[in-house]
């Protein structure tokens, strides 16, 4: 069995730069943790081929099935994904072996002349494709228009620089990645603007029934990312969200009596930016999927269900 020890581990990722950059970074990972060789392999998905919004190709879980169908299929051993765009429902046959130590989680605006969000004016055009982002900028009573894109990070941020928006939204996570932080005008507050649940973090999924792989991936594992998201995933899945709806949620760690505690926030609010519900919890590290689910619960009591629904 010297070959399967030695043999090259098969990463599956899609081709945009973004995920070919978050691919290598775990690939690299891994090879200085455990000396195992790492291949990139590319595949194409649907939400990489159409330029149809998101939402009507079935939400962001059209960039994670193939790469899905691959490890399934065996044709790859690995898969990186950015944690906040997978499906709430688990994988049958497949397992997060790692989630690595997460990015700064929070969003940033990238705008014309190095302007904050309180610094445009009143009818500037911000671009951003995400329900979450859209409501919660709305909400902020500053006037601004958000327009609907899509595309990969260069492509938003050329809209920018071409005049053709005032600004985007992005997560910082992203930006970092493929060193362009440069570019960013102001990192929001996440009182203003709450992150999505898990963005920042990435999710290294494998076969089950693969233990040289996963064993291999439990040393990325990060425990407190690890918990930090799934407290805050545990938010949408309760609350029955998809990743497309205006549903929000960061946890952080904090020193508290007894040691270290989650410090969970989450918010739902209404497309329009009319109205909208937030609370918190605390709670131990070891609660972390329970806290998300009384945070749920307490939201849902104050009418977090009604904001959800979306207008056809
Ligand atoms: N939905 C696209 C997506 N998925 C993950 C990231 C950024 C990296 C991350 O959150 O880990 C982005 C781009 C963005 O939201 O600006």
């Amino acid at each position: 069995m010297t070959a399967l020890v030695t043999s090259t581990l098969r990463l599956g990722t899609r081709a945009s730069a973004l995920a070919t950059t978050q691919s290598q970074l775990v690939a690299d990972a891994i090879t200085a943790a455990t000396g195992a060789s790492v291949e990139l392999v590319l595949i194409s998905t649907e939400g990489d081929r159409s330029s149809a919004a998101i939402q009507q190709l079935g939400g962001t879980g059209v960039f994670v099935a193939a790469l899905r169908e691959a490890l399934l299929a065996g044709e790859v051993d690995l898969a990186v994904h950015s944690y906040k765009d997978l499906p709430t429902a688990p994988a049958p046959g497949l397992i997060l072996a790692a989630v690595p130590a997460r990015e700064d989680p929070r969003d940033v605006l990238v705008a014309r002349d190095g302007l904050t969000l309180g610094e445009l004016p009143a009818g500037s055009t911000v671009g951003t494709g995400a329900p979450r982002r859209a409501a919660q900028l709305r909400a902020l009573g500053l006037g601004l228009e958000i327009v609907p894109i899509r595309g990969n990070v260069d492509t938003r941020m050329a809209r920018v620089a071409e005049g053709d928006l005032d600004a985007v939204v992005l997560a910082r996570a992203g930006l970092a990645r493929l060193d362009r932080l440069a570019a960013v005008t102001e990192t929001l507050d996440p009182l203003q603007v709450l992150p999505a649940p898990a963005q920042g973090a990435l999710a290294v999924e494998c076969r089950t029934s693969d233990s040289r792989t996963r064993e291999l991936l439990g040393r990325l594992e990060h425990p407190v990312t690890r918990s930090c998201v799934v407290a805050e995933r545990s938010v949408l899945a309760a609350l029955e969200a998809g990743c497309s709806a205006p549903v929000a949620a960061y946890a952080e760690v904090a020193e508290g009596e007894t040691g270290p505690e989650l410090f969970l926030r989450a918010s739902v609010t209404a497309l329009d930016g009319g109205d909208s519900v937030r609370g918190s919890v605390t709670g131990p590290l070891t609660d972390a999927s329970a806290l998300g689910r009384a945070l749920a619960a307490d939201l849902l009591d104050r009418g977090a269900a009604e904001l959800m629904v979306v207008p056809q």
